[in-house]
């Protein structure tokens, strides 16, 4: 078996005397796409704080491509990893362009005196154009929608050639055409390199991706379901993770979810 991209063992974090994750476990392998899921205030974040080697648990061991953190110089570590962040914290009118070609220098401005090969800035504008922004390769960023933020972003993050994708909320906020573009733009990332390998955190069934492949879904600091998502994102799960009872339906690859207060659990196809 190779070796994960990610191992989170017994995993807990504590901070000012109270204990927010409790003994989380956790593997993802190359090429899985995996969804986190919870109620506010459950964890995502934190949990995804380790998987970017942001943050180090209290007790238990975290191994992000293959390195123990605590044991490595994360500032390496993390050039490998895409983080698609909606609170960029971009202080600059970069255009699409500019901002892109950040992702090569890890900055989140463009470093004084620095400027891309010809190679780079053809590889910034392919992917432009792959994530549907060719028309506003030379907008700037405070003209940009949230939406359109948010696949610059993603461009951003993949000209790294990251080997693993973590992308929080990306869909917060967007209108329903422009989070459709972007799940779209999100699938569409399955036809890359077959090593891509992402973690995406979401309150809402609705904005995960159809090529999402497994989910953890955590509620109050542990572990509800993890795996397969077609076994850890039910009626059943997701009821018990959001603590009200929800009615969770696969329909055309993608999921919606449902108040089944007041309504019978049988019958409505839930799954
Ligand atoms: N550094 C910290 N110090 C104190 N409390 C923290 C810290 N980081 C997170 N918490 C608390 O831990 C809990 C989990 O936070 P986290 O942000 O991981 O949840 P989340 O599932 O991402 O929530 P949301 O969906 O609201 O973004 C929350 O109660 C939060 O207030």
């Amino acid at each position: 078996m190779p070796t994960p991209v990610l191992e989170l063992r017994g995993v807990t974090f504590r901070r000012e005397g109270r204990e927010i994750l409790h003994v989380v476990d956790m593997t993802v392998h190359a090429g899985e796409r995996w969804a986190l899921l919870g109620p506010n205030g459950a964890g995502k974040s934190t949990i995804l704080g380790f998987c970017g080697a942001r943050t180090h648990p209290t007790s238990g061991t975290v191994h992000v491509l293959g390195h123990r953190l605590g044991r490595v110089d994360v500032q390496e570590l993390r050039r490998e990893i895409g983080h698609v962040n909606p609170r960029h914290p971009l202080e600059s009118a970069l255009t699409v362009l500019e901002l892109v070609l950040t992702g090569i220098t890890g900055t989140i401005e463009t470093p004084p005196r620095w400027s891309p090969t010809l190679e780079q800035r053809e590889r910034a504008e392919e992917l432009i154009r792959e994530v549907g922004l060719s028309e506003r390769l030379l907008a700037r960023w405070p003209t940009l929608s949230q939406g359109e933020r948010g696949r610059a972003l993603i461009a951003r993050a993949l000209i790294a050639e990251p080997r693993l994708l973590l992308l929080d909320e990306p869909t917060t906020g967007l209108d329903l055409a422009a989070r459709e573009r972007l799940l779209e733009t999100l699938d569409d990332l399955s036809v890359g390199p077959a090593e891509t390998t992402s973690v995406l955190v979401t309150h809402h069934l609705e904005e995960l991706p159809e090529t999402t492949t497994h989910a953890l879904l955590v509620s109050g600091g542990a572990v509800v379901a993890s795996g397969p998502v077609e076994e850890s994102v039910t009626t059943e799960t997701i009821t018990r993770a959001f603590g009200y009872p929800i009615g969770v339906e696969r329909v055309g690859g993608r999921w919606n979810a449902r108040s089944l207060r007041g309504r019978r659990l049988e019958g409505a196809g839930v799954a």
